[in-house]
């Protein structure tokens, strides 16, 4: 570290950082200060020959020199001095094999802009308003090493952690370099790494238990056996202290809350390390954590750095014995970084500069302290921070720093994630993904038992149901075959269909918009499929809307005067089955197409009217005018009341007419199908017009899904 109190422009300080001379990176006056290996003549050979050097470091064979005459195998990448390591996990330098080389995770002149106005604004990126939270920010992480990220609040480190992990919202423009074992992934790097979130998000009717093995179904490879899972399982509920909690419900916070915070926060730690992965990103999982709890939690991330693993961790006001437990330190302050390297360093560099830390401070305090903008004093604050980034981009830590980075830069080969990630990311590669069918059959059962367990969709909802039908067959019992009873009888079977419609359709609006955040994330994280998801809730809402038409019509029908006959009863139900299907799958297209329930009522209700009106009821179908007379093709409402009519009239040879003479009376049913302008001989027309409606309704919403997805 030189330099001291220089102060540079931004450009200035990444100027310099890319026109170091290759020699300078660790050859002369510093042979390899980092213990990083170099390859023969590195610097100077051509593209051909690094890939060619690269795919030989893939195999694990190739020998490296350093500047120095020191002879390194490849195991050598994985932490300088890490003999340690490799004698602890049994694989002496000639053993190790390329799947077990670890990460090496380098990023350099990442900037981070998120945009400052969302909707109106058509322009191009350039012209876009977008604010800069990321500054030109490089570092290295390799593995064995656990780094915590610090920083006052609003520094930018959960943007960071999102950027480095390929976990950016849309929308979000991420500019730099990232490279994992010196190669560029992008969607890969889901399935790479783990990714403990600020903010824990659960499908709350699980336990404990039941929500890990879910996720070592979804998560683990699938040649693991089942109990080589349940030991997963169990082992690390005993690790993270979660076995007396293993049955209870995770519960909704602020619903019906059920775990401690405490516990949900090392539930979701539990969830991201099941599988093992050889890179962790935690942002801030000791936050809510007792210092007993959180000291565990950090000694396992410890135990995972030993093992070779690549640990980045914000963290907030770690003790001094949880700090210590940390092998880097990344400081970053207004998204620059002011620091990075060994923790003991920080205070000699700050020391450097004239930040000395009174000796009775907790360090960790004294830097974000240091590197926090104090409220009424932001101006020195900022003056104060930008001199200690700018010092640190040209000190000697950086330029260490700088060795690694440009050490992969070197090996880097390809600039596409296709197959030059899936070579070189060899965990990726020996990882089997559980296929399609398995994915479906557990986020089935989910979705099953998530809906069981929550009264509100099933027990209320068949009361209720119970309760309406004894109302409307109370009101239609004096329904007679007569002139008057045909108005009666098209009535009542208007309410199957209404009775048997708003409750689905309006009963699903939520399912999607409720369970967002949690897909999303799911799904970015490569946990799932979207169309596994999508038919896996399509699914598990089937079995709710068979068994209320079934209770429906076992009550109502044979309280209102309907044909006593087995075929027509069971028509009858089968059509209000499919109605009450096809309500939920266009409730389901809404529910998944937009965001809120506001925006969804704003389309659906004019929708649900027009399809209510076409339903044949309200109006004489053949006098709809043109322009929205083609509605009642997409009207469920008709065909299910047309299909109900026939099966109701199509039999009916004599209808009573107790009109005075002169006045025309409708003799039969099939004179009633006519009037209602239906085709007695439409009855599997109708059957197949629901059917296609439902899945055409399921199709729009997954593409609804699937786009909101993408575009998040
Ligand atoms: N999508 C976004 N839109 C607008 N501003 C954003 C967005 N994401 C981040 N920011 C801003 O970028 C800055 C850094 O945010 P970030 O969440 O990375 O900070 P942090 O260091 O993780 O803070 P904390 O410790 O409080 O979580 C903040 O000022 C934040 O308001």
């Amino acid at each position: 570290m030189s330099d001291g109190g220089s102060d540079l422009s931004n450009d200035d300080v990444r100027h310099r950082r890319k026109s170091l001379p290759t020699e300078e990176f660790g050859m002369a006056g510093n042979p390899n200060p980092l213990g990083v290996p170099f390859f023969r003549n590195l610097p100077m050979m051509g593209l051909d020959q690094q890939e060619e050097r690269a795919s030989l470091l893939g195999s694990g064979q190739y020998v490296y020199q350093s500047s120095g005459s020191d002879t390194y195998s490849s195991d050598f990448l994985r932490e300088g001095a890490d003999d340690g390591l490799a004698k602890q996990s049994g694989l002496g330098y000639g053993t190790w094999k390329a799947s077990e080389e670890g990460i090496t995770l380098t990023w350099r002149d990442l900037s981070v802009y998120v945009p400052q106005k969302r909707g109106w604004f058509k322009g191009t990126h350039e012209q876009r308003p977008f604010k800069r939270v990321l500054n030109n920010v490089s570092g290295a992480v390799r593995p064995g090493s656990l780094v915590a990220l610090m920083g006052s609040s609003g520094a930018g480190k959960s943007t960071l952690m999102n950027a480095l992990a390929h976990r950016t919202p849309g929308g979000v423009i991420v500019d730099g370099d990232i490279l994992v074992n010196s190669r560029r992934v992008s969607r890969s790097m889901t399935s790479l790494a783990g990714y403990v979130h600020q903010d824990d998000l659960f499908v709350g009717s699980l336990t404990v238990k039941e929500h890990l093995t879910f996720m070592t179904r979804l998560r683990m490879d699938r040649r693991r056996s089942n109990k080589q899972r349940l030991a997963r399982v169990m082992e690390l509920m005993k690790e993270l202290g979660l076995l007396k909690a293993q049955n209870t419900r995770i519960g909704v916070p602020g619903h019906d809350k059920s775990l401690s915070g405490g516990e949900r926060k090392r539930l979701a730690f539990a969830t991201e390390i099941l599988t093992d992965p050889p890179l962790l990103f935690c942002d801030e999982p000791t936050t809510g954590l007792d210092s007993y709890n959180a000291r565990k939690l950090v000694r396992i991330m410890k135990d995972m750095g030993t093992r070779g693993k690549t640990i980045l961790c914000t963290i907030h006001q770690p003790s001094s014995e949880v700090f210590a437990m940390f092998d880097k330190l990344l400081l970053l302050a207004e998204g620059r970084v002011a620091y990075m390297g060994s923790s003991s360093g920080a205070l000699e560099f700050l020391d450097s500069l004239g930040h000395k830390c009174p000796a009775t401070f907790n360090p960790a305090d004294y830097y974000i302290h240091t590197l926090a903008v104090l409220p009424g004093h932001e101006h020195r604050s900022r003056e104060r921070i930008k001199r200690i980034c700018d010092n640190f981009a040209v000190s000697a830590y950086c330029k260490d720093i700088d060795i690694t980075i440009q050490y992969q830069d070197n090996m880097c080969i390809s600039n596409s994630d296709s197959g030059g990630s899936v070579r070189c990311l060899n965990v990726l590669s020996l990882l089997q993904k559980p296929g399609w069918v398995v994915q479906l059959w557990w986020l089935t059962w989910r979705s099953l038992v998530d809906s069981y367990r929550n009264p509100a969709i099933h027990s209320i909802r068949i009361l209720q149901k119970i309760l309406i039908a004894f109302l409307v067959g109370v009101c239609y019992t004096n329904v007679k075959l007569n002139q008057a009873g045909i108005q009666d009888i098209e009535g009542v079977l208007f309410i199957f269909i209404t009775e048997n419609t708003f409750p689905s359709l309006y009963g699903v609006l939520n399912i999607f918009p409720q369970e967002m955040p949690l897909f999303l994330r799911e799904y970015k994280n490569g946990i799932y499929r979207a169309d596994t998801y999508y038919l896996a809730k399509m699914i598990a809402l089937i079995p709710g809307f068979v068994v209320d038409p079934v209770v429906f019509c076992l009550i109502c029908y044979w309280m209102v005067g309907l044909q006593r006959h087995a075929y027509h009863f069971f028509m009858t139900v089968l059509v209000t089955i499919f109605t009450a299907n096809t309500a939920s799958a266009c409730g389901s297209m809404f529910s998944a197409m937009f965001e809120s329930i506001p925006y969804i009522m704003l389309f659906l209700i004019p929708f649900d009217v027009v399809l209510l009106i076409s339903g044949g009821l309200f109006i004489n179908l053949s006098t709809m005018p043109w322009f929205i007379g083609w509605v009642k093709y997409l009207s469920w409402f008709m065909y299910s009341n047309e299909a109900l009519t026939i099966t109701q009239w199509a039999d009916v040879k004599n209808i009573t007419c107790e009109m005075p003479p002169g006045v025309p009376c409708i003799k039969n049913g099939q004179q009633v199908i006519q009037e209602y302008a239906f085709k007695a001989s439409h009855l599997s027309y109708d059957f197949a017009l629901l059917a296609l409606l439902y899945t055409g309704f399921h199709v729009l919403g997954f593409i609804g899904l699937y786009l909101r997805a993408r575009k998040k």
